[in-house]
């Protein structure tokens, strides 16, 4: 199986521009209010980095590791927690930045156990969604762009841990060779 860069499906000007926008919406609504923004890594470390930057209100950030994917295209169904949050959430306005929402499995199970631990609010920020491949509806209150159903890399995303420096978000081309 060979491997390859494909179409762009996000161009990294575009991807600036809105999320710029977004870190806007973000601060008008918790203006005045305890925020704190939950990185799920790896796949949001770049866009949470530069949404933060752009974000004009005061906050917090701590970060959980998750993960179901591996070295595939498809998910595993399990989501396994690889590092847990630093400090408490009770009584916080919790903000979830995610890179990518898919099937919607990942959301899930992060809903359901920060909803567990007492946040005043629990939201969810996506760079990116893939409607098409949903198997689970969850609201995600700020989404950055719908894609297509293709295995997206790039800003982050990563294939078998690779790809994740491009700055932009492209389509990825597996080949039987
Ligand atoms: O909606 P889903 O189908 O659950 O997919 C979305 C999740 O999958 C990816 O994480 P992954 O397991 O690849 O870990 P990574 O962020 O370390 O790459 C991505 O970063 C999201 O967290
Ligand atoms: O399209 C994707 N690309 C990379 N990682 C992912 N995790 C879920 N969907 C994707
Ligand atoms: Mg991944």
């Amino acid at each position: 199986m060979s491997e390859e860069i494909g179409e762009i499906l996000v161009q990294a000007d575009d991807l600036q521009h809105r999320i710029r926008a977004m870190a806007e919406e973000i601060a008008r609504d918790y203006e005045g209010k305890d925020l704190l923004l939950i990185g799920v890594l790896k796949g949001a470390f770049l866009f949470l980095a530069d949404l933060m930057r752009h974000l004009d209100v005061g906050c917090e950030v701590d970060f959980m590791a998750v993960a179901s994917y591996g070295s595939s295209t498809e998910s595993s169904g399990v989501v396994r927690i690889l590092k847990d949050l630093d400090a408490p959430l009770e009584g916080r306005h919790v903000l979830i930045v995610e890179d990518i929402v898919d099937s919607g499995l990942t959301l899930q199970y992060l809903m359901r156990t920060l909803k567990g631990r007492g946040p005043a609010s629990l939201e969810v920020c996506a760079l990116l969604t893939k409607p098409s491949r949903r198997t689970v509806e969850l609201p995600v209150r700020y989404t950055g762009f719908e894609i297509p159903d293709k295995f997206a890399i790039g800003y982050g995303l990563d294939y078998a841990e690779r790809y994740r420096n491009l700055p932009y978000v492209a389509a990825l081309v597996l080949t039987d060779d």
